[in-house]
C-alpha cells in the first residue's frame, strides 16, 4: 500500500530516482553564491577587517613604546607616560581583538541563520515527487551540517583573505620602497608556491563536496533506520543497520582525511615559501652587499619585512582553506535551491474553525489518466462524479490506483490528462493552497503528528474553540477516551501517535479533519484490524462527518461501506463497476467475490447470475 502522503516521482519530472549523493552543478558560481550571503553584511565585515589591522597595528607599535619604556628606565628619565601609553594600547588591542570577535561571530551566526531559514522555507514546499526520491535524512543534514561550512566561509574566511592580501600589499610596498630588485626576488619565490596552491586549493573542496555527501547518507541511514525502529528490532537489523550507517561514517571519515591532507599540504606551503623567499633574499641580496650595490641594514630591513610577511600570509593560507570548505558545501544548498517547490501553498488567511457549515460540492472525475516514471499506468482513463454532501467509497484490489487518486485531488501529482473537478471547476486552475483548504485527509498510516492531543486537533484549525474542540470529540466518540487521560487533552501522543492505538489515531485525524470544516474529506481507511466498538466509533464519525460534507473513502474492509450512498468498484486504474451494495452484489462479479470473502454475502447468494453490463 501507498499512501497519499508519500507517493512517487510524478510525470512533472520523469526522470529516473537520482541518489541525493549525486548533487547536479549549482547554476551559479559557488565563489558568487558564497559572496551572496555575505553581501547584506558587508559593511560590518569591512569594520571586522578594520578591526584586525587596527589590532595588528596597535600589537605593532607596542615593542617601539616597550623600547622607549626600557630607555627611559636605563636614562632615569621619567616614564609614566610610556607606561600608560603601553598599557592603553595593550587594553585597546585587547579589546578591538574582543570587539572584533564578536562582530564577526554575530554575522557569521546571522549568516548561517538566513541560509538555514532559506532552506528550511524550500524543503516543507518541495513538491510531492521531489520529497519522494530524497532521503529526508540527507536534506535535513544541509540544513545543519552545509549550512556551518558555509556560515565560516562566508564571514572568517572571506575577512582572513581580506586580511591577509591587504597586509601582503602594504608589506610589498615597504619592501619596494627598500628594494625592488629583492621585492622581485621575493615575489618570484612566492608566486611559484602560489601557482602550487592554485592547483591543491581545489582539491579541498572537492573532499569537503564528499564528505559533505556522506554526511548526507549517515542522515539517510540514520532516517531510515530510526524511522523504522521497531521493524529494525523486531528483526534483530540493528547490526546490519549500523553497518550501513557506518559506511557513510567511513566515508565522511575518509573525505576528511583527504581534505585535512590537502589543508596540511597548504600550510606546508606557506611555511616553506617564506622560508624559500628569506633564503633566496639572503642570497642574492648577500651578494649585492658584497659587490656594494647595497646596504647591509637595507638587507636587513628587507628580511624583516620577509619575516613579516609570514603572519599575513598564513591568514591569506588559512582563510582561502576556509573558503573552500565552504565551497565544497555551498553546492549542496545552491541545490536545494534548484529543487521543484511547490509556490502556490501559502494560504494567508487565519486559520479558524469556520463557524458556517461549509458546502459539501460534488467531486468528478473526468477520463483521468497518470503513470508513475517508469511505471505502467496507475490510472487509465478515470471517470465518476461522487454528488455533494454524499459518502463515496472507493473499493478494489490493491494497486488499482484508489491511492493514486487521493493524491492526484490534493495535487500532490498532476494528471497526464483528463480532469478533477470540485464544484464544477478544474482543480488544476486552482491555487494548491485553494485546492487543500477545501479537502480535509486523513492517512492510512501515522494520521497523527508528535505533540499533545490538542496539538493535533488545533493543527489546521488554530483558533477553534474550547466548544467546538468538545463537538468534535463527541462527534468521534473520542470524548470518553480524553475523560480516562490523566492529564486529558494535554496528554503527549509520542512520536507519529505510537500511544495511541490505531483505531483512536485515525479517529483523532478524523476529529482534525472535521474541526477545520471541509468541503471535502478523504479518508484512507486503517488496514489494521480494528476491534469492534472501535470500528463502531469510526464508522459513526464518518457518518457524522458525511452529514457536513463530500466524504470519499478507500474502504479496505467492505463491512464499512455497505451503507454508502455509492461504492466505485477499480481495478487496473479503471472503473469496474459503481453502485450501491446491493446493486453491486447483484451485478459485479468482483465485487460479490470481495463481499463474499469478507463474509458479507451469505454463501447462498454466492452464485448471482453472470456480470453483465459492468462498466470497463
Ligand atoms: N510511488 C510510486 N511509484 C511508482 N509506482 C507507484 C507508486 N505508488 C503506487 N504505484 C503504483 O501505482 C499503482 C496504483 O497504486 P495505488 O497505491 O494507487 O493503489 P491502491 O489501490 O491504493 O492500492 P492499496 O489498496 O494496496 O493501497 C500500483 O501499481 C502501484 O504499484
Amino acid at each position: 500500500m501507498t499512501t497519499a502522503s508519500a507517493p512517487p516521482a510524478t510525470a512533472e519530472t520523469p526522470q529516473p530516482p537520482a541518489p541525493a549523493q549525486t548533487p547536479e552543478p549549482p547554476a551559479t558560481p559557488p565563489l558568487r553564491v558564497l559572496l551572496r550571503y555575505a553581501r547584506p553584511h558587508r559593511t560590518v565585515l569591512l569594520a571586522t577587517l578594520l578591526l584586525v589591522l587596527a589590532a595588528s597595528a596597535a600589537g605593532l607599535v607596542q615593542p617601539l613604546v616597550a623600547q622607549h619604556v626600557l630607555d627611559g628606565l636605563s636614562d632615569g628619565r621619567g616614564v609614566l607616560g610610556p607606561v600608560l601609553l603601553l598599557a592603553a594600547l595593550v587594553v585597546l588591542g585587547a579589546g578591538l581583538t574582543g570587539l572584533q570577535s564578536w562582530w564577526q561571530q554575530r554575522t557569521s551566526e546571522r549568516v548561517v541563520r538566513q541560509i538555514r531559514r532559506d532552506l528550511v522555507f524550500r524543503l516543507i514546499r518541495l513538491r510531492v515527487p521531489e520529497l519522494d526520491r530524497r532521503p529526508p535524512g540527507d536534506l535535513i543534514s544541509r540544513v545543519t551540517s552545509d549550512s556551518a561550512l558555509v556560515q565560516n566561509a562566508a564571514t572568517e574566511g572571506l575577512v582572513m583573505v581580506s586580511n591577509g592580501v591587504l597586509s601582503i600589499l602594504g608589506a610589498v610596498v615597504l619592501m619596494g620602497v627598500v628594494h625592488l630588485g629583492l621585492l622581485g626576488v621575493t615575489a618570484a619565490v612566492l608566486i611559484a608556491v602560489a601557482l602550487v596552491m592554485v592547483l591543491v586549493l581545489p582539491r579541498i573542496r572537492e573532499a569537503v563536496a564528499r564528505a559533505q555527501e556522506s554526511v548526507g547518507a549517515v542522515g539517510a541511514a540514520l532516517d531510515r533506520t530510526l524511522g523504522a525502529a521497531r521493524t529494525v528490532k523486531a528483526n534483530g537489523a540493528e547490526g546490519r543497520e549500523t553497518e550501513r550507517a557506518g559506511d557513510a561514517i567511513e566515508g565522511a571519515y575518509r573525505a576528511g582525511l583527504a581534505g585535512a591532507r590537502y589543508v596540511a599540504l597548504v600550510k606546508v606551503l606557506s611555511g616553506v615559501s617564506i622560508q624559500a623567499a628569506f633564503l633566496a633574499v639572503l642570497g642574492v641580496g648577500g651578494a649585492l652587499v658584497a659587490a656594494g650595490s647595497l646596504e647591509a641594514s637595507a638587507l636587513i630591513a628587507f628580511l624583516l619585512y620577509v619575516f613579516y610577511l609570514a603572519s599575513p600570509v598564513g591568514s591569506l593560507v588559512a582563510g582561502l582553506s576556509m573558503l573552500q570548505q565552504g565551497l565544497g558545501a555551498v553546492g549542496r544548498i545552491e541545490q536545494v535551491k534548484h529543487m521543484p517547490v511547490e509556490d502556490d501553498v501559502d494560504d494567508p488567511r487565519e486559520r479558524l474553525a469556520a463557524v458556517a457549515a461549509p458546502g459539501a460540492p460534488p467531486v468528478e472525475f473526468r477520463d483521468v489518466r497518470f503513470s508513475y516514471p517508469g511505471r505502467a499506468p496507475a490510472l487509465r482513463g478515470i471517470s465518476y462524479t461522487v454528488p455533494g454532501g454524499t459518502q463515496t467509497a472507493l473499493v478494489g484490489l490493491s494497486g488499482a490506483g484508489k491511492t493514486t487518486m487521493f493524491a492526484l485531488l490534493q495535487r500532490f501529482h498532476e494528471p497526464a490528462s483528463g480532469q478533477i473537478r470540485i464544484d464544477g471547476v478544474d482543480i488544476a486552475t486552482l491555487p494548491r493552497s485553494e485546492v487543500r483548504r477545501r479537502i480535509a485527509y486523513v492517512e492510512q498510516e501515522s494520521p497523527v503528528m508528535a505533540g499533545t492531543i490538542e496539538d493535533n486537533l488545533r493543527y489546521a484549525a488554530t483558533g477553534a474553540s474550547d466548544e467546538d474542540i468538545a463537538e468534535v470529540l463527541r462527534l468521534t466518540r473520542l470524548d470518553t477516551l480524553i475523560d480516562r487521560l490523566p492529564d486529558g487533552l494535554r496528554t503527549e501522543v509520542g512520536n507519529r501517535g505510537v500511544t495511541l492505538s490505531g483505531g483512536e489515531r485515525q479517529r483523532l485525524a478524523i476529529a482534525r479533519a472535521l474541526l477545520r470544516r471541509p468541503e471535502v474529506l478523504l479518508l484512507d481507511e486503517a488496514t489494521a484490524q480494528l476491534d469492534a466498538s472501535n470500528e463502531r466509533a469510526l464508522r459513526e464519525a464518518v457518518d457524522q462527518a458525511a452529514r457536513r460534507c463530500t466524504v470519499i473513502l478507500i474502504a479496505h474492509r467492505l463491512s464499512t461501506v455497505t451503507g454508502a450512498d455509492q461504492i466505485v468498484v477499480l481495478e487496473h486504474g479503471l472503473v469496474r463497476a459503481a453502485g450501491t451494495h446491493a446493486e453491486l452484489v447483484e451485478a459485479d462479479v468482483l465485487y460479490r467475490e470481495l463481499a463474499s470473502s469478507q463474509m458479507l454475502v451469505s454463501e447462498g447468494n454466492e452464485d448471482i447470475g453472470e456480470l453483465a453490463d459492468v462498466p470497463r
